[in-house]
């Protein structure tokens, strides 16, 4: 398995876990989508997969890439997983490049000093992966600063940076979410054509559960730090098991859907709150006593599994 996650803890000194029990696994070529609210604890699963845990976190639970224990690792095997390995491409793109610096020097540098390529060679691979990510005149592009660029165009400088090292793995967070419909669609076929084209495997991650629905193939509904539900993509979006799930379908709008919109009643916890049963159970339309006493396991359903004792197998 290319990624393996399995019973993910992180305590950073609040009531509760930022993650309680986490476990996922994203194969070779296959686009698996971790969906929440902010808060969840989205970031903080594709962080861990690089090592970048909160500093004094406890952390229990293991974090495998191509098998290797990336929380046990050695510092030259953790400094090649996040050269090499493991790229991540983050929410907003200004943030990923330094404005003061040119586009050229931003994809060539990272070649040299973490690969150790030569500049020459470097410069050539800058151009062959901005024309990989569908950038037209990509010498000029080169020379151009941050500022002169669209959001949409400098994704994709950013998303030709992590493809730089050819990793195995793309944690794309929230990746598409600042942009605006068209370039959205834009950006996610890009991601879809470069992810087909060198079997990558990625981890998507974004509130938008309609969106994860349609660009992965698996997806794992996160709720205060736990998995609540995890399917094949197309079977949570048309029988959601779990209220949460079923809920967050329900509030958001579609065109042509005569229903009206459910919005889900109450916030999600902070890490302040405390629970011994089920996190969701104080907004659940469906929550009795028995909900509230202990944390429910996960059941199996079909393609997967939801933690609800609600859930009938
Ligand atoms: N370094 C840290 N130290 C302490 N708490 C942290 C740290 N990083 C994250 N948290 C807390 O962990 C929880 C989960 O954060 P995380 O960023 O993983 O959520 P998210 O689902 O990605 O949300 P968003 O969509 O807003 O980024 C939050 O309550 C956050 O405040």
């Amino acid at each position: 398995m290319l990624l393996s996650v399995e019973g993910l803890t992180i305590e950073a000194g609040g009531r509760r876990p930022i993650l309680r029990e986490v476990s996922l696994s994203v194969g070779r070529g296959e686009i698996v989508g971790l969906v929440g609210e902010s808060g969840s604890g989205k970031s903080t699963i594709a962080r861990s997969v690089l090592r970048l845990l909160p500093a004094g976190a406890r952390v229990s639970g293991r974090v495998a890439v191509e098998g290797e224990d990336v929380l046990t690792m050695g510092q030259g095997a953790l400094r090649d997983l996040r050269a090499s390995k493991v790229s991540m491409v983050y929410q907003d793109p200004r943030s990923s490049l330094n404005p003061v610096r040119r586009i050229g020097d931003f994809l060539t540098e990272r070649m040299v000093r973490t690969l150790g390529r030569p500049k020459a060679e470097a410069r050539t691979r800058a151009l062959e992966l901005l024309d990989a990510v569908g950038m037209r005149d990509p010498g000029a592009r080169l020379r151009q600063y941050p500022h002169e660029l669209s959001g949409g165009m400098l994704q994709r400088v950013v998303i030709a940076a992590a493809l730089a090292a050819d990793p195995a793995l793309l944690l794309a967070d929230e990746a598409t979410s600042a942009l605006d419909v068209t370039t959205q669609a834009e950006t996610l076929a890009l991601l879809r054509r470069v992810q087909a084209e060198r079997e990558l495997g990625m981890l998507f991650i974004t509130h938008d559960l309609h969106l994860a629905a349609a660009f992965c193939d698996r997806v794992h509904v996160l709720y205060a730090g736990t998995v609540v539900e995890s399917r094949p993509a197309k079977e949570l979006f048309a029988d959601p098991r779990h209220p949460y799930t079923a809920g967050l379908l329900a509030c958001t709008p579609e065109l042509g859907d005569p229903r009206p919109i459910r919005p889900i009643p109450g916030r999600p916890p902070s890490l302040d709150d405390a629970f011994t049963g089920c996190p969701f159970a104080p907004r659940c339309p469906e929550a009795t006593a028995a909900c509230e006493e202990e944390p429910p396991r996960p059941v199996a359903v079909s393609g997967g599994t939801a933690a609800c004792r609600l859930v009938e197998a």
